[in-house]
């Protein structure tokens, strides 16, 4: 009845967007304007896009005819920052193309903690350019954590499917490091505070509260009771088992064999009558990105949780190759807006006070 009550109220709520244009060498601004062409989304919340209306203004006029319709820059709000505009080629990023999108996040995220939004949606950004700019995070989500102080975040996806809106979840474990230090960076305690971020968004985000959630393992056929790893026999297996205990409204299963985790998502993507988990707990990038991005390249959404505010992007890069060809998709980007404004208007209308 409450979470009935709660949607009504949310349907009238029009949460407030920061959108930036991430890297302006690249994809980001196309498909950002060619997702706010839909005026709906701009009727829905209040948007205002973070960037250079300039290189906006020059994109929209060379791409029109080609492809999908553009937004006109004119018609949208904007925070402009023009700094590195006269720098910067399409499909050629450079230490000016990589500042610029560092100056649009950081001012999205100043006024967001200044609480002028509830959600910020990030166009791509390319991390080498960023390092060559002086910045060198090894990605937006760690930028994003730092300044709003917290220690404890997740980088998480999410994906709806087309043919029956299944959902499928994914929370990456580790994220942006090099694979050889997986299993070292890997521990109970860091999986028991991102399950506790996981359990906290699948209640608070989605009103889950009793979630079925699969947790991976981590050597092939989870390590065959240690004759191909270790890791699940001397720890994950026991780690799973005591946060059955901590957690005994959440159904936990694990750790799953991970080439064999992804058949049952795979099957209820397609509309397979399958009982599939409403989250799966992937160890490390790669383990949780190539079924995500196999599946729903076009779809995902990549969120961070544990931010003090909602933070969307699509789950593509830069995609420079493709940059001012006007082939860009924005069906993630659109996915991203989406799921940012759905998160807002839930958090608006259950917010204390
Ligand atoms: N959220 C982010 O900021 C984000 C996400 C992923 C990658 N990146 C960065 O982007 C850069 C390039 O990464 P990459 O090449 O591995 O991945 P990418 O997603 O940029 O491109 C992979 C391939 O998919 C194509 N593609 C990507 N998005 C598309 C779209 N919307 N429409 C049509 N085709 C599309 C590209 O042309 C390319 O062939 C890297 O610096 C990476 O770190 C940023
Ligand atoms: N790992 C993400 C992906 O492959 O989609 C992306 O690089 C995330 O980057 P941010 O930390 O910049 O969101």
């Amino acid at each position: 009845m409450q979470l009935t009550q709660n949607s009504q109220i949310a349907a009238t709520l029009r949460p407030r967007l920061a959108v930036t244009l991430g890297d302006p060498a690249g994809i980001g601004p196309e498909v950002v304007l060619k997702a706010l062409d839909d005026r709906r989304m701009r009727e829905e919340c209040e948007i205002v896009v973070v960037g250079s209306r300039a290189i906006a203004r020059q994109l929209h006029t060379q791409l029109r005819g080609i492809g999908d319709r553009l937004a006109d820059p004119d018609d949208l709000n904007f925070i402009e920052i023009e700094d590195e505009a006269h720098n910067i080629v399409l499909g050629s990023p450079s230490v000016s193309s990589g500042a610029a999108s560092f100056a649009y996040m950081e001012a999205a995220i100043a006024r967001t903690l200044a609480g002028e939004f509830e959600a910020i949606v990030t166009g791509p950004i390319a991390k080498t350019w960023w390092k060559a700019a002086g910045h060198p995070y090894p990605g937006q989500t760690e930028l994003l954590a730092e300044r709003a102080g917290v220690s404890r975040f997740g980088m998480f996806f999410v994906a709806r499917s087309p043919h029956n809106g299944w959902t499928l979840r994914t929370l990456l474990a580790t994220t942006h490091i090099p694979l050889r230090q997986v299993p070292d960076t890997l521990t109970p305690d860091l999986l028991a505070w991102k399950l506790d971020l996981l359990l906290d968004c699948l209640h608070r985000d989605f009103g889950l509260d009793r979630p079925r959630v699969a947790i991976s393992g981590l050597n092939p056929h989870s390590g065959e009771n240690g004759q191909l790893g270790t890791e699940e026999r001397d720890w994950l297996t026991p780690w799973v088992e005591d946060q059955r205990h901590r957690h005994p409204h959440a159904h936990l299963d694990g750790p799953i064999p991970p080439d064999t985790l992804w058949v049952k998502p795979g099957q209820a993507w397609y509309g397979a009558e399958v009982t599939a988990h409403d989250a799966y707990l992937a160890l490390y990038h790669d383990q949780g990105l190539i079924p995500v991005k196999l599946l729903a390249f076009d779809k995902a959404v990549n969120t961070t949780i544990g931010l003090p505010f909602i933070r969307t992007s699509p789950d593509h890069g830069t995609a420079f190759d493709i940059a001012g060809k006007g082939i860009a998709d924005p069906t993630s980007m659109k996915a991203a807006l989406s799921l940012a404004a759905e998160l807002g208007r839930h958090r608006l209308a259950t917010q204390p006070g």
